[in-house]
């Protein structure tokens, strides 16, 4: 299995944002994570598709949208337009899952499904053929620089079991709290892809970078 490290842009420093995300790629992040909020899924908002757009030919990092919106469906084209190669959403904000997980394929991005903390495991049983990833929210939704809940990695082992014994090899991502104190918490539980955004923009991106793909080289 890869590991991988997606760097979370809302938690760098927009005034350098090239430059920091530059640092991210040489560091070895191969994922580029943007959180994009509605302020009606979540309570707050981010930023859309110009930002992916304005950054797709700056980096080779795949470019991985988690979209925090009510039904993603009217957007996910617009997001694959912009550069987006992954397209993550919300088990909870839409109205028709799997029609919403076909747009995006039909677009030609990969399609990721994501779940807040209060949302059981078992609710994407019958999804987890059709997506490229799973997204377990680690922290609410909504802002970063949160402290991850613990009990949401009980659901990336049980994600992990049910993707084993259904013989399926899915990416499980993580978001929200994680830093390189507590990201083997989360490898060992099953994530292989990891967001982080205060704990690789807050200080040096290039080093705080390194200082994550040390770690994550360990469980190749
Ligand atoms: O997606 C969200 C919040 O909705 C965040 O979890 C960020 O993507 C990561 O932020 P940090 O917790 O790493 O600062």
């Amino acid at each position: 299995m890869k590991y991988i490290l997606s760097p979370s842009i809302l938690a760098a420093d927009f005034t350098e944002l090239g430059r920091q995300i530059q640092a991210t790629e040489t560091g070895g992040a191969e994922y580029l994570h943007f959180d994009v909020m509605d302020g009606v899924f979540v309570p707050s908002i981010s930023f859309g598709m110009p930002v992916l757009a304005s950054i797709k030919n700056a980096t080779k990092q795949v470019m991985d949208a988690h979209l925090m919106i009510t039904e993603p469906i009217r957007y996910v084209e617009e997001f694959v337009k912009a550069g987006a190669n992954i397209v993550t959403v919300h088990y909870e904000a839409c109205e028709d899952v799997k029609a919403t997980i076909r747009k995006i394929h039909e677009c030609g991005a990969k399609a990721g499904i994501s779940i807040c903390p209060d949302t059981p495991a078992d609710v994407l049983k019958d999804l987890l053929e059709e997506v490229e990833m799973i997204l377990v929210m680690t922290v609410h939704p909504g802002f970063g620089g949160q402290k991850l809940i613990p009990e949401t990695l009980e659901k990336v082992a049980e994600i992990r079991q049910m993707l084993d014994d259904a013989g399926l090899q899915r990416d499980i991502q993580v978001d929200g709290g994680i830093y390189t104190n507590n990201v083997e918490m989360a490898l060992k539980a099953g994530a292989n892809v990891i967001v982080a955004g205060s704990a690789v923009f807050k200080g040096s991106p290039l080093q705080n970078t390194k200082e994550f793909m040390e770690i994550l080289k360990r469980y190749e």
